[in-house]
């Protein structure tokens, strides 16, 4: 049976949404420039309560350290707002007259926003930002456990919005939190989009509400030190980021994999750095306390100091301690080692060589992660060209702190607070979710072909230059006047369904001709002519004979 408050909430919800798309209708009526002041206001003015609201957070919550949450909503306003400050998202957002396209932002309506207990008032910076930023209205349903320095941080962005002109309802929260008044965001009619950042049972029910999502998803993120990495920083590196409010982004690293032949080293560093390694015992016992029965994060050692961590599961490390370190050897779901952990703890694997790493690395994106990060520390471009082929992330980082790179604060990836995992990871999107990921794009065409444009044959496309040769030329002649007498057929050129590509160029040229201009006329060639045989020949002669008659 439902209870007075839940009939209370899903009613508060309803108005909630019914003020949010008066307001959005009105918004969408507003200039770029007006749009502009009102974003560059509530940035000035979230970036003015980082402190306050850190401080509120982490008092809230327990996660994490407040001198980070204040880097973080720094990151949140100020640096996601000079990414986007000079973005056109409204009205006629492209127009290239050559083409003769034209592009025209379309804001999405309404957005329910969903807010992660870990960085509560950092997101609901960025998403104002970004929502807004898009002609969009924004409503929020905060963590249950973060309730109250969520509601301050969305009545900082409410009364700077209605400060700068934005119509009232434009952005605004769930005061009476129940599960029905987010279901009742997340299923409505007027709903446009959920922005899903949050657990994984929040962000699976926002896909089962049948209401267009994008989502971040649970990060694994492996950190692959290489044998040519530069090993004190790259320790530092990791050490920085899992530390970074102790652990809680999703893009921070969870395990460490080391080549041998420097593993010595890197075991060197970890232990100058403050990293303590576990022994067999100790890992054992924190591993009992990592997860919960039903194998999901237990949320008492999110965000928790190593000094912490190690007194819950019952030993004592150094005050100096950084990071808890757990030598590993394998990988599965219930080992929490080769799981996301939001807290400084760490895996060790150590590998022969970078192809096993390779493998290692796999294995524990498959584990969990899939589509989220992975960091490698390496001076190798070949050993980064090989991973950003094969792995399956959409976030590679290198030399950097994952936890920082990730969001995009060290790195020059978009900042945000929202990490897609695109089809891998069951999401809708892979992007460092931003503005342009918020709005719709109305495309203008005029028409620049007739239908008897259309009916004319269409020429083979012209083959791409072969790196063999060393360089492209035109035809020497017209293509009128050309005579074939240099033929080569190559298989690469000849699809089932597409005419064979010939070369009509003079036999001494000796290079490779491309198509110019002349739709009639395709031409590729090698100097091994000589290898194709009378009847390709006969055949070739005719269709480029053919295609050059007037
Ligand atoms: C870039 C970034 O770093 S984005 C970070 C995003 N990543 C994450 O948040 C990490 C994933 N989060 C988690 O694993 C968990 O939220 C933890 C471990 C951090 C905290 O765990 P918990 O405190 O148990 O919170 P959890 O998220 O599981 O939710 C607790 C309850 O609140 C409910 N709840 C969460 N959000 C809402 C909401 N907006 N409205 C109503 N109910 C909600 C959940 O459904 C859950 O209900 P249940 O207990 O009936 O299943």
């Amino acid at each position: 049976m439902m209870l007075d408050k839940d009939l209370q909430s899903i009613q508060a919800a309803r108005e909630l949404v019914k003020n949010a798309k008066n307001a959005q209708r009105q918004f969408a009526k507003f200039t770029q420039e007006q749009v502009d002041k009102i974003v560059a206001h509530i940035a000035a003015e979230a970036a003015r309560h980082a402190e306050t609201l850190a401080k509120s957070a982490h008092q809230e919550t327990g996660f994490g350290r407040w001198q980070d949450k204040v880097l973080k909503n720094l990151f949140a306003s100020t640096q996601v707002h000079q990414h986007i400050r000079d973005m056109k998202t409204v009205g006629i957002i492209a127009d290239d007259s050559a083409k003769k396209v034209m592009e025209v932002g379309v804001p999405l309506g309404v957005i329910t926003a969903l807010v992660p207990s870990t960085n509560p008032t950092s997101t609901i910076f960025y998403k104002t930002l970004i929502a807004l930023k898009a002609g969009n209205a924004i409503i929020f349903s905060p963590h249950p456990n973060a309730k109250v320095c969520s509601q301050q941080a969305i009545d900082v962005v409410k009364r700077a919005a209605l400060e700068a002109g934005a119509p009232e309802g434009i952005v605004d929260g769930v005061t009476l939190l129940t599960m029905q008044a987010t279901e009742t965001l997340m299923k409505s009619k007027d709903v446009s989009l959920i922005l899903a950042t949050g657990g994984e049972g929040m962000v699976r029910a926002a896909y089962a509400s049948g209401t267009p999502t994008i989502s971040g998803g649970p990060g694994n993120g492996p950190a692959f030190i290489e044998r040519s990495a530069n090993i004190p920083q790259a320790v530092k590196d990791i050490i920085t980021s899992k530390t970074f409010d102790n652990g809680v982004i999703c893009a921070s690293e969870q395990s460490i994999i080391a080549e041998r032949c420097i593993y010595d080293q890197v075991h060197f560093e970890l232990v100058r750095q403050g990293a303590y390694l576990m022994n067999e015992q100790e890992s054992d016992q924190l591993a009992a306390i990592l997860l919960r029965p039903n194998g999901m994060i237990n949320p008492e050692l999110v965000g928790q100091c190593a000094v912490t961590l190690a007194q819950k599961a019952g030993f004592i490390v150094p005050a100096t301690t950084t990071v808890l370190v757990s030598p590993q050897t394998t990988v599965s779901p219930k080992n929490p080692y080769s799981r996301e952990k939001l807290c400084p703890v760490l895996g060790l694997y150590v590998e022969e060589n970078w192809h096993t790493a390779c493998e290692r690395v796999l294995a524990l994106l498959t584990n969990e992660g899939m589509g989220h990060t992975l960091v490698i520390h390496t001076q190798n471009p070949d050993v980064v060209r090989e991973f950003a082929l094969e792995k399956p992330v959409f976030r590679m980082l290198v030399n950097t702190p994952a936890a920082l790179g990730g969001i995009g604060a060290t790195t020059n990836i978009t900042p945000a607070l929202t990490l897609g995992c695109g089809a891998l990871g069951g999401g809708s999107s892979s992007d460092n979710v931003g503005p342009m990921n918020l709005l719709n794009v109305r495309k203008v065409g005029y028409g620049v072909r007739s239908i008897e444009d259309l009916r004319q044959p269409v020429a083979a496309p012209a083959p791409a230059c072969d790196p063999t040769f060393s360089a492209c030329v035109e035809p020497t002649a017209a293509p009128t006047s050309a005579k074939p007498v240099s033929i080569f057929e190559d298989t690469r050129f000849t699809g089932s369904d597409v005419a064979p590509t010939v070369a009509v160029i003079p036999a001494a040229s000796n290079s490779i001709a491309s198509n110019q201009g002349d739709d009639r006329f395709t031409t590729a060639v090698s100097p091994a002519n000589d290898e194709i045989n009378e009847a390709q020949v006969e055949r070739i002669i005719k269709q480029v004979m053919g295609r050059l008659a007037p």
